[in-house]
């Protein structure tokens, strides 16, 4: 459209820059070019004003885009473009790149441009599309970058490179003139525009668009007249049509090559990323997995470990990749692990097995490895891949299900049971115990019948201990299938689960009728004498105390007879001991026809009886006349006349009496008073009786004496420490008890019956006690460098006053520690009065002494408690034989079957034995069969000083 008459032309500012021939500057500074020339010819054709303005290729984009010039020239259209140009439709023109060459030089294909140099316009998009075709026909040229596309023609001429990369129209330009030709290597065609800034001009481009549709449907159009003054179309028309559509063709096949490529690049893009996706993810989940993963090459080094493993070896090696095990772990585990690998690696195989390695804390960690050969495309091994899984929880669980199987497949009895208390399983021991079939039992309540000691139900008791405090343990009656009934030691345990609810119940039970039988046994024999069948003196004690105790609330006293034959001795001398035996007998009989029932007669020893009589009136007046009367009635009895044999026999008997006349007099004193009397009997003519009266107290003053004296012999050369030999089997001294000796400055030698009787009343006991425990350990120390004698045991009598002492435990550890001593070598002696008294106390320290060595034996076994429920809690080493058994083991059978029976209990125990009082060598040997193989007594040697004992020692190896 033409401006109107007086309406200034429209100003249209086109960009210059210099691309010819399409468009340029020329040597007078006026616009030029075939895309110049076609706009002139629109803009006159539309009236505009053309203003052209020079500027740079990037400048001039960028001042279209920004609205500086309304128009330019030479444009491709791209999709990066579009977005801040506009173009308009009908293309001004076409155009390509090709490759032009030397005539020598050999290039007609893209497969011959590997080594070519090839010059080409420094950032042009002619540029960056050459390098990437080159890169898809995996070409590799080299590319020399110039300032202009004419300087491209130039080097090319001159041999500096052997190629130049230009647009079909600046090749016609400059091709010819410098002998240079074109290749059949074309590329890149384009559509060429005049473009303006996004929505700034659409008037301007509306009109080229009009403009160029019309031109270039008309051959006789400027727009070919234009063309045809450049030569390009006269140029066009030379070209053979062969060759057009040849090189139409190859545009085509390039730009399908180019298409491809760039949908090839995106899918090896898109192959990539998800490649890479799907590597993280593999990485996340082998990073998650407990277990360890690891590659490993040809040469054992790690090429990969998950997180995993990188954590077991953190701290102890940097990156664990390139390094092998041997820079991981202690050689033998290294070559543990190396030994598999070579499986993999060179045998080929799948190898499948446990291995140990450290875990991070340095503890053994059992692993499953599973260890596959990597194999290349050639079937090349190139490494492994190693999965190891930690499976120490589970080989624990098996270890201990397989304990649990072996304690199950135990000798003692054992069951099942679920939270119900009902049965789930028992063993083979418990089905033989109770009688009854696993079958029967499973499902069963357990157990179905339990008593306590004291005949209770004890089944509530023991279920809420179970549950509330995780065990009970105690001893119960219960029966078998066939209904017997038998005593058991019963253990039930709760067994919890991870929520801390009880899961099971795990029972344990033994069959304790032996043990019983052995313990009750030991108990009729050491309650009862065995001469007579009279209690004996611990079962009188018993009694006693009991009515003491119940003195002040019934009222009634008590009365204690004591007496024992006069010149019964005599009788034995003449007579022998078998009658002396019957005597004691018959008196025994005649004494109990003498008694109510209720009342005790006991024997003490020898021909020592006494009579308790229970509760024999609330005034000392109606108490003393009855036992007045009791004892005449047995003085007068006891000089009837006896019947021995065919032999009738007459002896008399001293009787002392005292009463509880008030209630602080207690059972030992009470022994004492009646003790005191018989003494008065006897001193005043025998066969006569006397109540206890203060005078005869005087013995009393005579005790208090000898404790003062004790008091401040104490910690001078008064007290002394004899050894008497203990021996083996084969009669080797073994070891030593230590026996406490006095030598009173006033009294001369004094026993141990004597004054350790006092010293206990008084107290006395605990530091001469210390004192005697000291000296032994010296004498102890002493021995340990001795050649012959560092091997000797040391046995230590312990009162029951000193073991209560808190301080006991502390005593024993300093004084063991001060004389350097080996605590294995101490036997602490207690007697079974300090295992009943206070068991808590008594468990404790001894515990706290055994944790520390220190050794125990039970004197005087047999002849106390003997309670087998307190041998087996504490920890006891040795059961000593009391020497009152011993010493008629011969000839009283209930002596010797008492032997037996504590010999079978410390075996039945895993206790070690000796007997004492061993005075010859019949009892030693009666002793030897029945399993008892440590002796001490007379027969090996008295207790002696220390130097006499060492030479005892030395002597038997001479
Ligand atoms: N608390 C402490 N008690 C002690 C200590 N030293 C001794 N005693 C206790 O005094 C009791 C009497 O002891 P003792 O007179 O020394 O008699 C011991 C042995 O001599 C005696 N024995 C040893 N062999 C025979 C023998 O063949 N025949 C026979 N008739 N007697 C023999 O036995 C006594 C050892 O007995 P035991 O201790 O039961 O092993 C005595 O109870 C001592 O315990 C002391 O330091 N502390």
């Amino acid at each position: 459209m033409l401006a109107q008459a007086g309406t200034p032309p429209r100003v249209v500012r086109v960009g210059i820059y210099t691309n010819a021939p399409k468009i340029y500057f020329d040597g007078q500074g006026q616009a030029n070019g075939i895309l110049v020339d076609v706009l002139r010819a629109i803009a006159a054709a539309e009236g505009w004003e053309l203003r052209f303005v020079g500027c740079e290729w990037a400048r001039c984009l960028a001042a279209a885009s920004a609205g500086d010039i309304d128009l330019l020239p030479d444009v491709a259209w791209s999709e990066e473009r579009s977005r801040i140009l506009d173009f308009h439709q009908v293309p001004a023109l076409f155009s390509w790149s090709q490759i032009y060459r030397r005539t020598d030089v050999p290039l007609n294909a893209m497969t011959d441009t590997t080594g070519k140099r090839i010059a080409v316009l420094s950032g042009s998009i002619q540029q960056n599309f050459f390098t990437e075709m080159a890169k898809n026909f995996g070409m590799k040229p080299q590319l020399v970058p110039v300032a202009s596309v004419e300087d491209g023609f130039d080097l090319v001429e001159r041999g500096g490179a052997d190629a130049v990369v230009a647009s079909k129209y600046a090749g016609t330009l400059y091709a010819p003139s410098r002998g240079i030709v074109e290749t059949p290597i074309m590329f890149q065609p384009v559509r060429l525009f005049y473009a303006s800034g996004k929505g700034r001009n659409a008037a301007l481009l509306a009109a080229i668009d009009r403009r160029l549709d019309a031109w270039q449907r008309d051959p006789d159009s400027d727009y070919f007249g234009i063309l045809e003054h450049w030569q390009t179309r006269s140029m066009l028309a030379q070209v053979p049509a062969y060759i057009w559509w040849g090189a139409l063709l190859v545009i085509a096949m390039l730009a399908m090559a180019v298409a491809t490529a760039a949908w090839l690049r995106k899918q090896v893009a898109h192959k990539t990323g998800a490649l890479r996706e799907s590597e993280q993810r593999l990485a996340t989940i082998l990073d998650s997995v407990d277990g360890l993963i690891y590659i490993k090459d040809t040469s054992y080094r790690y090429a990969y470990a998950n997180r995993a493993l990188e954590a077991l070896v953190e701290g102890r090696i940097g990156d664990i990749i390139g390094k092998q095990d041997t820079d991981l772990f202690a050689p033998p585990v290294a070559a543990a692990l190396h030994r598999n690998d070579v499986r993999a690696i060179a045998k080929r195989e799948r190898v499948v097995a446990e291995e140990t390695v450290p875990d991070r804390h340095g503890r053994q960690m059992t692993v499953l490895s599973t260890k596959i050969p990597l194999h290349r495309d050639d079937g090349s091994v190139y490494g492994l891949c190693g999965i190891s899984i930690d499976i120490s929880e589970r080989r624990a669980a098996e270890e201990s299900t397989r304990v649990a199987a072996s304690v199950f497949r135990s000798a003692e009895g054992m069951f099942i049971a679920g939270p119900d208390r009902r049965i789930q399983r028992v063993n083979e021991a418990f089905c033989a115990m109770t009688g009854h079939e696993a079958t029967d039992l499973a499902g069963a309540f357990v157990p179905w019948f339990a008593l306590g000691s004291d005949g209770a139900d004890a089944r509530d008791i023991m279920w809420d201990a179970a549950e509330n405090h995780g065990k009970w343990q105690g001893e119960i009656w219960t029966h078998r299938k066939n209904g017997d009934a038998y005593p058991a030691r019963l253990t039930v345990t709760a067994v919890r689960d991870e929520n801390a609810s009880i899961s099971h119940f795990v029972g344990t039970q033994g069959d304790i009728t032996e043990q019983k039988l052995a313990q009750d046994e030991i108990a009729k024999l050491a309650y009862f004498d065995s001469l007579t069948g009279l209690p004996n003196r611990r079962l009188l004690l018993e009694r006693l105390g009991h009515c003491v105790s119940l003195r002040e609330r019934s009222g009634q006293m008590p009365a204690l007879l004591f007496f024992d034959l006069d010149n019964f001795k005599d009788f034995n001398d003449l007579h022998g001991h078998q009658l002396g035996d019957q005597l004691l007998r018959q008196v025994g009989e005649r004494i109990r026809t003498c008694t109510r029932a209720g009342d005790t007669v006991a024997r003490l020893g020898g021909d020592e009886f006494v009579v308790l009589l229970d509760n024999v009136g609330r005034t000392e007046q109606e108490a003393g006349a009855h036992a007045s009367a009791i004892g005449w009635k047995i003085i007068a009895a006891v000089a009837e006349p006896f019947i021995i044999g065919s032999t009738t026999h007459r002896t008399t008997c001293s009787l002392g009496a005292a009463l509880q006349s008030d209630s602080g007099i207690d059972s030992d004193e009470m022994m004492k008073r009646a003790d005191m009397a018989m003494y008065s009997a006897k001193k005043d003519g025998r066969n006569t009786m006397r109540f206890f009266d203060p005078g005869m107290a005087s013995d009393v003053s005579h005790r208090l004496a000898l404790e003062e004296e004790i008091r401040t012999s104490l910690g001078t050369s008064g007290f002394s420490m004899h050894y008497q030999p203990q021996v083996d089997v084969q009669g080797r001294i073994t070891g030593a008890e230590a026996l406490l000796r006095w030598n009173s400055p006033k009294r001369g030698a004094i026993g141990p019956s004597v004054f350790i009787p006092i010293a206990e009343a008084s107290g006395l006991i605990v530091p001469l006690g210390r004192w005697a425990l000291h000296t032994a350990c010296a004498q102890l120390a002493c021995w340990k460098s001795q050649p012959g004698l560092r091997d000797l045991t040391v046995s230590v009598n312990v009162s029951i006053r000193q073991f209560r002492e808190r301080s006991f435990v502390q005593d024993v550890v300093d004084t063991v520690s001060d004389t350097g001593v080996s605590p294995s070598k101490l036997k602490l002696e207690l007697t079974e009065t300090v295992l009943i008294d206070d068991v808590d106390d008594t468990i404790e320290k001894m515990r706290q002494l055994k944790e520390l060595g220190v050794n125990f034996s039970l004197d005087d076994f047999g002849t106390g408690y003997s309670s087998l429920s307190y041998l087996k809690r504490l920890p006891i080493n040795q059961l000593k034989i009391d020497r009152s058994f011993v010493r008629d083991i011969l000839t009283n059978p209930n002596d010797a079957s008492i032997a037996r029976s504590i010999v079978a209990l410390s075996q039945a125990l895993g206790l070690g034995i000796i007997a004492e009082g061993v005075e010859t060598e019949e009892q030693r040997n009666f002793l030897a069969e029945i399993g008892c193989s440590f002796y001490q007594g007379y027969l090996f040697g008295r207790p002696m000083e220390a130097a006499s004992f060492e030479r005892s020692v030395r002597a038997q190896d001479d």
